[in-house]
């Protein structure tokens, strides 16, 4: 199999080769080699004797889906795919259920509405009625994620609500708002012609399951950066899985950055034995890149009410982090480009023969920044990825999709402390919370780099990274 997949090491041995009945957890640190023993255990699971049987690797994230493709032996055993598309063919080809599934920009449309509905009921002067689209939208994924349908709990604080930093939690009146909207959005929605949105499609694969009289489709499921997926598409999983076959979830809960936090308990995984295999040897970054990524999770409440797995030192040393100051937000895009143009060549070689990616948010940026690369290969990472590409070349793209890759160079161009956490983040999450999920989002940014990390900020740096007198870093000034 998959010949350029390394052999397991110590816990990795454990987790690859672990009985193959039941529920099995490995959280581990960025770079562990969760994602390549994640298809080691699905070769394995697939093709044993005895047990082997039809597996299903799966992820949340579009691109990493690509590049798991790219890397897992065809076999006739193993179906590789994103959670969402997997649930909807599921629920057509297994259980004969075709929904029309509102995709997400209509959604924010269709709760923006919901919202003004509400209002104009003039019921409410609440401190969420004053909160963005994308606030409703945060705390509905939370509903469904957990499957929550006993509104009165949820109004009167009965379930915990976790995901939203320590600050002050949403008053009983304000819950009933979200309850309110989140009705109306539902009848919105379903006036319009649609009987789902993307979020809601778990719930849809585990009433099917719950009426199947034999919905076992898989006998073994393997769960690839599992903390991005909510309980209730856990579950999901671990019903469409035979009585005698397995599920086993990887996952890092550092690099949690979208969705709620969940509680472990809460994904409904029945671990044998209460054992969970750690893997807390970094094989990606060098030492002085670990050592960086570190410091960020040392960020206040960054590990509060997660499952954190303390690394070990890697092995390998390297360049240190470089820190750029540039004169202007247009000059950072300009640093951007030349650091990979630059480093897109082998340091003694020169051959352009590096993998460089681009870590950036805002379109326009991007758009800059590729009419200044310099290399026959450009490639942008999006959702819709089709096809891994293994070959050099200077990737750029939002953050969200570097989840699970990694790079020989990442260049993050923005790390300004004014812009860093996000106005519009802030608005939705609070900015408790939103401080969390940008310290991971750098956290994950910064653990992609295999050799060389740049980041580049011209006013005053982001709080989340650390200052000069740290000593984990090169400065350059113009
Ligand atoms: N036992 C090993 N020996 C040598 N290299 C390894 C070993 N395990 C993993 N690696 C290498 O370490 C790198 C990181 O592996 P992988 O992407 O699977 O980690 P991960 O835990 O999924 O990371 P992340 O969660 O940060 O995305 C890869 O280049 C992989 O080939």
């Amino acid at each position: 199999m998959g010949a350029r997949l390394p052999e397991p090491q110590g816990q990795q041995r454990e987790v690859v080769y672990l009985r193959a009945q039941g529920h099995c957890v490995a959280l581990g640190v960025a770079g562990s080699g969760k994602t390549v023993m994640a298809v080691r255990r699905a070769h394995y699971l697939a093709t044993a004797p005895g047990f082997g049987g039809p597996t299903l690797l799966v992820t949340f994230n579009g691109a990493l889906t690509t590049y798991l493709r790219s890397i897992v032996d065809d076999h006739p055993n193993i179906t590789v795919e994103q959670y969402h598309v997997l649930a909807r063919r599921l629920l057509v080809e297994q259980f004969g259920v075709k929904l029309r599934i509102c995709d997400n920009q209509t959604r924010d449309k269709l709760i923006a509405l919901a919202l003004d509905d509400v209002h104009s009921r003039g019921h409410y002067k609440r401190a969420a009625s004053s909160k963005p689209v994308s606030f409703y939208s945060d705390e509905f994924d939370w509903l469904i994620g957990n499957a929550i349908t006993d509104f009165d709990a949820y109004i009167n604080g009965k379930i915990e609500r976790v995901g939203r930093g320590r600050g002050p939690h949403l008053r009983v009146a304000d819950r009933q708002l979200v309850c309110d909207v989140y009705r109306r959005y539902q009848q919105i929605r379903r006036s319009r012609g649609f009987d789902q949105d993307w979020p809601g499609i778990s719930n849809e694969l585990r009433r099917a399951v719950s009426l199947s009289p034999n919905p076992a489709i898989y006998r073994h499921v393997i769960i690839d950066e599992g903390q991005d997926f909510s309980p209730d598409m856990i579950r999901s999983l671990a019903s469409i899985v035979s009585s005698k076959g397995s599920v086993t979830f990887f996952g890092d809960y550092a690099q949690q950055i979208y969705g709620s936090r969940m509680s472990w308990k809460s994904l409904g995984l029945k671990i044998g034995g209460g054992k969970v295999v750690k893997f807390d040897r970094n094989y990606r970054n060098t030492r002085p890149i670990a050592h960086f990524a570190k410091f960020i999770s040392e960020t206040p409440l960054f590990s509060e009410g997660i499952d954190l797995v303390e690394p070990k030192d890697p092995p390998i040393n390297g360049p240190e982090p470089v820190l750029v100051r540039a004169r202007s937000a247009d000059d950072q895009v300009a640093q951007a480009a030349r650091f990979a143009n630059n480093l897109a060549r082998d340091r003694r070689t020169r051959l352009a023969n590096q993998r460089v990616v681009v870590l950036i948010r805002d379109k326009t940026a991007e758009e800059d920044l590729v009419g200044l690369l310099d290399h026959p290969r450009t490639i942008r990472l999006h959702k819709g990825m089709s096809k891994w590409d293994e070959r050099p070349g200077i990737f750029y793209g939002p953050h969200s999709e570097a989840r699970g890759l990694e790079f020989d160079a990442v260049i993050v161009p923005f790390c300004d402390d004014s812009g860093l956490p996000t106005p519009s983040s802030v608005d939705a999450f609070g900015l408790e919370e939103a401080r969390i999920r940008q310290a991971r989002e750098l956290y994950v940014a910064v653990t992609r780099a295999r050799t060389d990390l740049v980041l580049i900020h011209s006013s005053k740096l982001t709080r989340f990274l650390p200052d000069e007198r740290s000593g984990l870093y090169f400065r350059i000034d113009p």
